[in-house]
């Protein structure tokens, strides 16, 4: 049987990388999601097994010396990671799967497997991503700041990527998304 693709869909804090993720959820019901691991703290209404698996630190830490992630990064004072079992395994059973992470994260899942697709999401503009990161109201403004400067960095790693896609509206960024892989799923793979 083929291998199902690995989709990994990274952006900015903010950009909307978790809203897109959901209405592909929605639309394309074979995708299987990636549930990542972090030490930070649940926000409110976020269900542990469902948005996160949440961890403390020392078991976090556990987790990388056990070897249980694919990949993982510290940002912005938080750890953050996606257990391998699960994209392993769901890869075998032939089903699409997609990884929401940020940039380092990003830049070792391509290490390890070169036939992954790589997503980038792009904000209309930085005043737009920081409106968006302070509408949501889930972050303090320390942690906006640095979520800010950070972004300025990630975005200039895009050429890393295969596809960058700009979320003006989430519509068109799931289509253009849902085509990405379409296409992909008829390449002629060598
Ligand atoms: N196309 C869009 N137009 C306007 N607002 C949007 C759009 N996409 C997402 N948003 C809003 O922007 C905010 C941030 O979106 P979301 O939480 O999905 O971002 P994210 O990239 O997953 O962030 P993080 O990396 O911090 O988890 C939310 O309030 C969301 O409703
Ligand atoms: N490298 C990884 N990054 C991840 C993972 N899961 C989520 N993320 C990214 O972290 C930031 C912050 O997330 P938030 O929920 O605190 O706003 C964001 O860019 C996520 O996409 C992961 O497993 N690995």
């Amino acid at each position: 049987m083929a291998k199902g693709l690995l989709i990994v869909l990274s952006g900015p804090s903010g950009v909307g990388k978790g809203t897109v993720c959901n209405e592909l959820r929605t639309r394309m019901p074979d995708l299987v999601y990636s549930v990542s691991a972090t030490s930070r703290q649940p926000r409110l209404g976020e269900e542990h097994g469902v948005n996160y698996f949440f961890k403390s630190r020392e078991q976090f830490l556990e987790m990388i010396e056990n070897d249980q992630l694919l990949e993982y990064a510290e940002y912005v004072g938080n750890y953050y990671g996606t257990p391998r079992d699960f994209v392993e395994q769901t890869l075998e059973e032939g089903k699409d799967i997609i990884l929401e992470i940020e940039v380092q994260g990003a830049l070792k899942v391509k290490e390890k497997f070169k036939e992954g697709i790589f997503v980038f999401l792009l904000p209309p503009s930085l005043d737009e991503l920081k409106g968006r990161i302070q509408g949501r109201g889930t972050e303090s403004q320390a942690t906006i700041d640095n979520r800010m400067s950070v972004a300025a960095q990630e975005i200039g790693l895009i050429e890393n990527y295969d596809y960058a896609v700009v979320n003006d509206e989430i519509d068109l960024a799931c289509k253009r998304i849902e085509s990405i892989i379409i296409a992909e799923h008829c390449k002629v793979r060598k």
